[in-house]
């Protein structure tokens, strides 16, 4: 102590360094926080019903090779990964280090799942916004949509444009993709352009709806079920069109944009409508896998927010 005295610089140091430490300290807490709500977006996701074409506690949906133990050995197996993300987030580490990251989660997932894609989307789309919203955190800026959307594009836009437009040669490191595919033979962007362009359907589409029913005083079921409708009347969804071609994501697009017009879950009634609907695409098969993917997106960024606002 008396050296510490004798020094006051060194004592300037000191507390600086005690300062560093516990703000190091804070952040990864945060990280671990984030981590969880992701894995919960998922979860509530897996848990919602009814949910068009998908899996869920009820029925497996359009699919045979999987259900909902499936997604939950799935989400569970994504729990280290979501945390690694973000403190990759907190030092806003390149895109191939987050790549490696999201490839080392796909190769946990498949090993969990039996080989079963359950979750690549969600993924890309949860592991970017937990990497974009510790970057935030990391440099004191307010965890709102608007300030996580442009700090993913101004640390990552670049990345994920050259992401949406490189061809399977170029990238031997990932396997080839129903997406990709799709994504030739239709025109249509998927999700690698969805991300290049900072996932415009979770910040203009899913999380406006979600919180728009919220406001209007209904439940967080309703409010999810809205926001669901809303993606799948607006995403270009590969898993639609892989399974359903153009004339499956019309239908997608048609039905989805039909349940909104009517009042959404405002409407006495929407239940059946909204099972009507997934009895309507399990008989064509077809699974809006991208537009659940997007909407867990969207439950992460309301969760944060709240976050945000208790942070005060
Ligand atoms: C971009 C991803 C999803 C690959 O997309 P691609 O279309 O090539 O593959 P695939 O068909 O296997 O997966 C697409 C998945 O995205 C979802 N999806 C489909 N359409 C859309 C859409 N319009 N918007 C968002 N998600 C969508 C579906 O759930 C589907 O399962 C991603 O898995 C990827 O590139 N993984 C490699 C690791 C990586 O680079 N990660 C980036 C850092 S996190
Ligand atoms: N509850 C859910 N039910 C079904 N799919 C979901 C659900 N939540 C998210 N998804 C997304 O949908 C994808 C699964 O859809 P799909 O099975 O059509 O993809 P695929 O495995 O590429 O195609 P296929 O099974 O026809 O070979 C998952 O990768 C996941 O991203």
């Amino acid at each position: 102590m008396r050296r510490l005295m004798a020094h006051p610089a060194t004592l300037d140091a000191a507390v600086h360094h005690l300062q560093k430490r516990r703000t190091e300290r804070d952040n990864l807490a945060f990280c671990r926080v984030l981590a969880r709500l992701a894995v919960r977006s998922l979860h509530h996701e897996l848990v919602l019903y009814p949910k068009p074409g998908l899996v869920s506690r009820v029925d497996n949906g359009s699919h045979t090779d999987m259900n909902a133990l499936t997604f939950l050995r799935s989400l569970f197996s994504l729990r280290h990964y979501f945390y690694q993300i973000a403190v990759a987030g907190l030092e806003a580490a390149p895109f191939h280090r987050l790549q490696t990251l999201a490839i080392s989660a796909e190769q946990r997932m498949l090993r969990a799942t039996g080989g079963i894609n359950t979750h690549r989307g969600a993924i890309f789309a949860l592991g970017m916004l937990c990497a974009a919203t510790a970057c935030c955190r990391a440099r004191r800026m307010p965890l709102q949509p608007q300030v996580i959307r442009a700090t993913l594009l101004i640390q990552w836009g670049d990345a994920l444009a050259r992401h949406s437009i490189a061809g399977a040669g170029e990238q031997p490191h990932l396997p080839s993709s129903h997406g990709q595919r799709v994504a030739a033979q239709y025109a249509v962007g998927g999700a690698r352009e969805e991300g290049a362009l900072g996932f415009p359907a979770v910040f203009e589409v899913a999380l406006p709806q979600l919180q728009a029913t919220l406001a209007q005083g209904r439940d967080w079921t309703c409010a999810s079920i809205d926001a669901l409708f809303a993606l799948m009347a607006h995403l270009s969804d590969t898993n639609v069109y892989h399974r359903g071609g153009a004339a499956g994501a019309s239908l997608v697009r048609a039905r989805s944009a039909a349940f909104l017009a009517a009042g959404g879950s405002a409407r006495d009634g929407w239940q059946q409508q909204a099972l009507d609907c997934h009895h309507a695409f399990v008989a064509q098969r077809l699974s809006p896998g991208g537009a659940a993917d997007l909407l867990a997106a969207a439950c992460l960024l309301h969760q944060v927010g709240l976050l945000d606002g208790e942070r005060g």
